[in-house]
């Protein structure tokens, strides 16, 4: 007899165009967790009675060592923050994530989320959703991803401007990614002190969208860690850029959601001169494509952007969805050298958020 947790995330994609580390959309492609743990469990002092196997995109490159894991290491520091050291003994993981690695579609995000409703799910914590999303921000510190994740739907999302590490200076939120896991393993693994999150770091709203939008997802087959894209940003940004950023910004709150949706209005709302213009040499082919494609002569297409850091185009249109993915990747196909290989999924914007159910057998 066990007790049995199947937990789905989706896919996000954030920034919108304009609306960078702020706006996010939640896809129909799934990070899924299934955790199993006895009934009569207890905590135990060793990591290896957790047993984890994972199948899916990039199925040999990630570590399956509980601490190093993304997922299982979010799940053991929300479980550490709540006074358990460990897992219950014995708990499975199995993970099947559908949600290519790297490629601007939110797998770290939805990693980060399937960890915290794993901890929440195996050690009874009963957190509420705002909890929740207080911890994901203590590890992924840019919240578009993680809320659209969370909630689902097209999501608007703000932080708190609070030192999140309650020891590390707030400075400390924009070093790269690689090396703020680094620095958190290390901590893990000197077993210090973990810090609970302050409450309410993270502040949502759920922004209508019309169901007849859909998102044509090309995605490059490479990947473009997100550490990197940020490193590309620059310190400062003249006033005219962050100016155009927020005119487009306010007007595609609502522009999406409109019963039917106005593509021209749209197709400029999702301009963006913060951190698309200075990404274009990281993705071959993106000057072409934004520059290129519009709703004149891509019937359908309601507005083109980078999806999150990169390399996925996101396209959001209406109709002609195949035909627009085609446009797409003719001009990846044309880069030098043979070209870029690129993937296409049409996905849809769903409203349900990630989920956690609980059987017994
Ligand atoms: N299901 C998963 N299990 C464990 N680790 C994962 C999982 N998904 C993602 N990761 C980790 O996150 C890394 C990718 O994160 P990164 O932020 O660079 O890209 P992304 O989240 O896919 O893109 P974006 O943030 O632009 O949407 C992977 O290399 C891996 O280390
Ligand atoms: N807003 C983030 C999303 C990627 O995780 C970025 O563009 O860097």
């Amino acid at each position: 007899m066990g007790i049995n947790y199947a937990i789905n995330v989706p896919a996000t994609s954030a920034n919108i165009g304009p609306g960078f580390d702020v706006m996010g959309l939640s896809l129909s492609l799934y990070l899924t967790v299934n955790a199993c743990i006895e009934p009569d469990a207890q905590p135990s002092p060793s990591t290896s009675n957790i047993t984890i196997s994972y199948e899916g995109e990039n199925s040999s490159g990630l570590s399956l060592d509980p601490r190093a894991n993304l997922i299982t290491r979010t799940a053991l520091y929300v479980l550490e923050c709540n006074g358990l050291k460990q897992f219950p003994h014995p708990t499975t993981v199995c993970v099947n994530n559908r949600i290519p690695l790297g490629r601007g579609l939110g797998s770290s995000g939805a990693a980060v989320v399937a960890g915290v409703i794993l901890a929440d799910a195996v050690g009874s914590l009963g957190l509420t959703q705002q909890r929740m999303l207080d911890y994901c921000l203590m590890i992924e510190h840019h919240p578009d991803n993680v809320a659209a994740a969370l909630v689902g739907g097209f999501v608007a999302s703000y932080l708190i401007d609070v030192d999140r590490s309650g020891n590390v200076p707030a400075s400390e939120a924009d070093e790269t990614e690689v090396l703020r896991r680094e620095r958190e393993q290390k901590a893990a693994a000197a077993d210090e002190n973990v810090k609970l999150p302050p409450e309410n770091i993270g502040h949502f709203l759920r922004l209508g969208c019309s169901p007849k939008i859909k998102a044509v997802t090309i995605i490059p087959q490479f990947e473009l860690a997100t550490s990197k894209a940020r490193a590309a940003l620059p310190g400062s940004y003249k006033t005219h850029d962050v100016v155009f950023n927020l005119q487009r910004l306010a007007v595609l709150t609502t522009a999406l959601g409109r019963d039917t949706p106005d593509p021209w209005l749209i197709y400029r709302a999702m301009e963006d001169k913060v951190h698309q213009p200075y990404r274009m040499h990281l993705i071959p082919g993106l000057p072409e494509i934004l520059k290129t494609f519009n709703p004149d002569n891509t019937p359908g297409l309601l507005g083109i952007c980078l999806s999150g850091a990169g390399p996925t185009i996101l396209a959001l249109a209406v109709d002609n969805f195949d035909q627009i993915a085609a446009k797409i990747r003719s001009v990846f196909d044309r880069q030098p050298n043979g070209g870029v290989a690129t993937e296409y999924k049409l996905l849809d914007i769903v409203s349900e958020g990630s989920t956690c159910e609980k059987t017994s057998n």
